[in-house]
């Protein structure tokens, strides 16, 4: 047996062109993981009602943050996988769940290098149905219909990863350390509550108030991306020793009519704003690698939110991106699945 790995991010649109961004926001958002009301439903919303509208805005907002050499979200993920490589001895791949980079030409690549046994690694430290199990399902998919014959290993979230906290938290402390600040505001991405409730193996236990979230040995929690949020934070707060009132966890990027995640960080920002906050410093540890949600939606939008309610300093923490670190994590990960495997033989 032959060892492979395969990182996958969410992907990107191939230019910041409003027809790229189209055909990209149209495979992304059919996805029933993402999107999930049923087909007719999906269609409607989506090809009638998003493609028509938001593509020239999302379009113009990727173009305010895409790089010489591309979108940011692939470029980062691609320098990641180099330095995982250099420190892996087997063949590792990137792949991304949406676009053009897509998870069958990463299984591919692997298997032309004859890999038999993969290890896919979501880039993902948070469950979410819209994240890491789409990678899962769409893999197995895959696997089915066209390489019968690999192995596949799934990585499950790594957000209690004790590695993966302290890198976490010294790549804030390296900014908090030098910064006079009021707050620290950690900002996940949002996900509607309805996903919170269908990905709840306990049948309906989470109140989606927080109070739940922190119960610890539920085994709900396995599958709770609030959950796994909010002890995320828990987790680098203590880690940094920030004082209780000093911190807090938000959820961005909400898209349509229905609740969503609370509270959401655009609110959050303007509500700390007015209440007199004036240096507020901003993580987003749902994301690995900078992107639009982070360059854009956080760093350009937050801040301007923040200064017209009268903050003055808005610091934005980078994402662990292509660390070191970081990638000595993601090597280590595969370290424990090799040999794992070698003695379960
Ligand atoms: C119903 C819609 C969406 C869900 C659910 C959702 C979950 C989710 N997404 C990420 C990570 C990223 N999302 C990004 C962009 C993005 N997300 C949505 C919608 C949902 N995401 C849209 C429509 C977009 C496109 C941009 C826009 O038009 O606003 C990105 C950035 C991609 C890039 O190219 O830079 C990331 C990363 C997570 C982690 C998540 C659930 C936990
Ligand atoms: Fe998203
Ligand atoms: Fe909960």
């Amino acid at each position: 047996m032959s060892k492979g790995i395969l990182l996958v991010n969410l992907g990107s649109p191939d230019s910041p062109s409003p027809k790229d961004v189209k055909k990209y926001l149209g495979e992304f958002l059919m996805d029933e993981r993402v999107i999930d009301v049923p087909l007719v439903a999906r269609t409607i919303l989506v090809k009638g009602i998003i493609l028509n509208t938001r593509p020239k805005a999302s379009a113009a907002a990727y173009q305010k943050i895409w790089w010489e050499e591309g979108s940011p979200l692939i470029v980062l993920s691609e320098r990641l996988q180099e330095k995982v490589q250099q420190k892996v001895e087997y063949p590792v791949a990137l792949a991304m769940r949406y676009g053009s980079m897509t998870i069958k030409k990463g299984l591919q690549e692997l298997v032309d290098k004859g890999c038999t046994e993969i290890k896919t690694i979501p880039l993902y430290p948070q469950f979410a149905m819209a994240t890491t199990e789409t990678i899962d399902v769409k893999v197995d998919e895959l696997v089915a219909k066209h390489f019968p014959d690999i192995k596949i290993t799934r990585t499950p979230a790594f957000y209690n990863r004790e590695d993966y906290i302290n890198v976490l938290s010294k790549s804030i402390g390296e900014t908090l350390n030098d910064l006079d600040y009021d707050h620290v505001l950690f900002s996940y991405h949002g996900v509607p509550e309805r996903h919170i409730r269908k990905s709840d193996i306990t049948n309906g236990n989470c109140q989606m108030n927080g109070k739940c979230c922190f119960k610890m040995g539920s085994k709900q929690h396995e599958f709770c991306y609030r959950h796994q949020c909010e002890i995320t934070t828990v987790n680098v707060a203590k880690k940094l020793g920030l004082k209780n009132g000093t911190y807090s966890t938000t959820f961005q990027s909400r898209l349509g009519f229905d609740p969503w995640l609370k509270p959401y960080t655009d609110r959050t920002i303007e509500r700390m704003g007015k209440a007199g906050t004036k240096k507020m410093a901003i993580v987003t540890p749902a994301f690995v690698s900078d992107c639009l949600e982070t360059l854009e939606e956080i760093a350009m939008e937050g801040e301007e939110i923040f200064h017209e309610m009268g903050g003055k300093e808005f610091t934005v923490i980078p994402c662990l991106n292509d660390r070191d670190d970081f990638a000595e994590v993601l090597s280590t990960m595969v370290e424990e699945w090799a040999t794992a495997e070698t003695k379960a033989v």
